[in-house]
């Protein structure tokens, strides 16, 4: 197998071989072909690809909101397909995820604190899981809120009341609440100003550093892809067309499709003038 720089520690999570086919109608649309990416744990890893590539599918994928026609999604090591429900529920729990707009992500009725205590709740009240006191679950909110570095004066916030980036805030607390190993970010900064674009990216570096958390991070910005990931793989119609370190790929592409999206995306991070610099992790 070639060399492509990616790190060969040990799976967080991965999909191997995975292919999903949805059926539109008397079409077939193959959203995913053969796709095999590795999270291994503690790194980020970076999926680039335009729209329609088959990102999302693969994150359904990992998630278990998609199921796959062929191939296998394992987490810590473990394909889910081999063990029962119950178990396969208990290593998906060691996933979270943030998406792009915090806004849909969090409930508008509620409070900062209710939004990060929900799903430690959730999960309380899980079959065969641990429950926690009231007290345990307000101290958890309260070391989240501290992790995300905001104020407890925003406990009693609603989501209307807050900024974008601190609602992004609120949401990644929500995510790290139950302790994940792995956290996938879907265009996290991308209903963001630039300035909280990279407060956040700071945080999830910052995060990832204190808590060795393994990131799947989807973003069409090359800028924000450079800044984060360790690794990455770009997408093409289902397939992916290329994998290796950050600095690997972005710095010498091999496909002409890595190419374009590098170009399209510097192009249109100068048109405006925003984003970080195309830096790639080498450099920083
Ligand atoms: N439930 C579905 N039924 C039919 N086709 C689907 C379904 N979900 C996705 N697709 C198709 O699968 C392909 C891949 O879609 P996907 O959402 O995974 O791409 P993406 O790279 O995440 O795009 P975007 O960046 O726009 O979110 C597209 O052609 C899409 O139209």
């Amino acid at each position: 197998m070639a060399d492509t720089g990616i790190s060969t520690g040990q799976s967080a999570a991965a999909v191997r071989a995975l292919s999903v086919t949805y059926r539109r109608g008397a079409r077939l649309v193959h959203a995913a072909r053969d796709v095999s990416i590795d999270i291994p744990r503690g790194r980020i890893v970076g999926l680039i690809g335009e729209s329609g590539a088959g990102k999302s599918t693969v994150l359904r994928a990992l998630l278990g909101l998609t199921k796959p026609t062929s191939g296998v999604v394992e987490i810590a090591g473990t394909d889910l397909s081999t063990v029962s429900a119950k178990a396969a529920l208990a290593l998906r729990n060691r996933i979270q995820v943030v998406m792009q707009n915090p806004y849909a992500s969090l409930d508008p009725r509620w409070s900062v604190a209710d939004s990060i205590a929900e799903p430690l709740r959730a999960r309380s009240r899980q079959r065969g899981s641990e429950p926690m006191s009231k007290d345990d679950i307000a101290r958890r909110v309260g070391e989240m809120l501290d992790r995300v570095r905001l104020p407890t004066s925003k406990l009693h916030s609603l989501p209307r009341e807050l900024s974008g980036g601190e609602r992004q805030r609120v949401a990644i607390a929500r995510a790290l609440s139950v302790r994940p190993a792995i956290l996938v970010a879907d265009e996290p900064v991308t209903a963001l100003d630039n300035v909280t674009t990279a407060e956040i990216l700071g945080l999830l570096e910052e995060l990832h550093a204190e808590v060795g958390l393994a990131i799947l991070i989807v973003s069409h910005s090359m800028s924000v892809i450079a800044q984060l990931a360790d690794d990455v793989h770009v997408m093409q119609d289902g397939r992916v067309v290329e994998s290796g370190s950050a600095e690997s790929v972005l710095d010498h592409p091999q496909h002409p499709h890595t190419a374009m999206l590098i170009a399209a995306s510097r192009y249109l991070d100068e048109w405006d003038g925003s984003g970080p610099e195309l830096t790639t992790a080498a450099a920083r």
